[in-house]
């Protein structure tokens, strides 16, 4: 699906996160000459596509008209030093799309005027391959178009879910915006422990890494559940039958931790509110 006419785009924020979903977009025909990117410390990357494919970086909002769509992806902590300097360039109907975990929609809108549109959501850093997952609320204010859009932007990038209680989106947070680096961690784990079995660190690296990729691979071309795949692995008293009991344990398995871990993502996804 091109982004061909999408129309203009203000990215406010391309660090981590702000460049991943920027990549896709590119990547996928948003019109180089209608993005503009505010961006105190442009990486090489993004002076690259300024210069080699005419994005607009670090345009002065004074000029030009109101954005007809703002992306925010400053860290939470700074977003509202950056509205206070950002929002005022904006009009009513400039579409704004957050990503800034924690971050409420009464928080973000009350540097706008009454009644601009709203998209609070929670993308993953996997959008940078098409591969992501974004999670959104909309406020009552974005209509059937400005969802439209927006999902086109967002699907762009991956999978696009809208959830109709804004709450869901800390949960979300803690699961997919969060979960690649759960996912990584997990690959680095097995990685050690293999080393730790006598595999040569190198080799024990790339085995973990196909394998947690092929997994997660598997799971999404088969369409089964995990929970049948990893039956599937498990042979009747068998090698992964002997892990599983340790990491299945009630008290301090993998289940228990990763409740506790995610708990503790999800608090602090609202913590980030205030
Ligand atoms: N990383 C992830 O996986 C995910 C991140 N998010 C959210 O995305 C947002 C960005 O996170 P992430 O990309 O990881 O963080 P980064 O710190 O990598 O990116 C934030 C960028 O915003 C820049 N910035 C700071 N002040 C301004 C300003 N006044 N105007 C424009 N840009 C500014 C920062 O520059 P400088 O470094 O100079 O301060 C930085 O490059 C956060 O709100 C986070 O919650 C959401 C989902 C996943
Ligand atoms: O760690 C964070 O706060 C951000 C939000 C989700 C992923 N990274």
């Amino acid at each position: 699906m091109s982004l061909a006419d999408v129309g203009p785009l203000l990215l406010v924020g391309a660090g981590r996160m702000g460049s991943a979903m920027l990549e896709g977009w590119i990547a996928r025909g948003l019109d180089p000459d209608l993005t503009f990117v505010i961006e105190p410390q442009p990486s090489d990357r993004l002076r690259e596509l300024a210069e080699t494919r005419g994005i607009h970086l670090n345009p002065d909002p004074a000029e030009g008209p109101a954005p007809d769509k703002m992306v925010l992806a400053v860290k939470p902590q700074v977003m509202d030093d950056v509205l206070a300097r950002i929002a005022p360039f904006a009009s009513p109907s400039t579409l704004v799309i957050s990503i800034a975990a924690g971050r409420t929609l009464e928080g973000i809108a009350r540097h706008f005027p009454t009644g601009t549109p709203i998209v609070r959501s929670i993308p993953n850093t996997p959008a940078a391959i098409g591969k992501g997952v974004t999670v959104a609320h909309a406020n009552q204010a974005v209509d059937e178009d400005g969802r439209r859009v927006c999902t086109r932007l967002l699907e762009s990038l991956g999978v696009v879910e809208w959830v109709d209680e804004e709450q869901l989106i800390d949960a979300a947070t803690a699961v997919s915006g969060s979960g690649p680096a759960y996912a990584f961690y997990l690959a680095e784990c097995l990685a050690e422990a293999g080393h730790a079995e006598g595999l040569p660190q190198d080799l024990a690296a790339r085995l973990a890494a196909v394998t947690v990729a092929g997994a997660g691979a598997l799971m999404l071309e088969s369409g089964l559940p995990a929970s049948k795949l990893r039956e599937n692995v498990t042979s009747p008293n068998g090698t992964t039958a002997a892990a599983l009991a340790v990491l299945m344990r009630e008290e301090h398995g993998l289940g228990a931790l990763m409740r506790e871990a995610v708990a503790a993502a999800a608090a602090r996804s609202r913590q980030l509110a205030t």
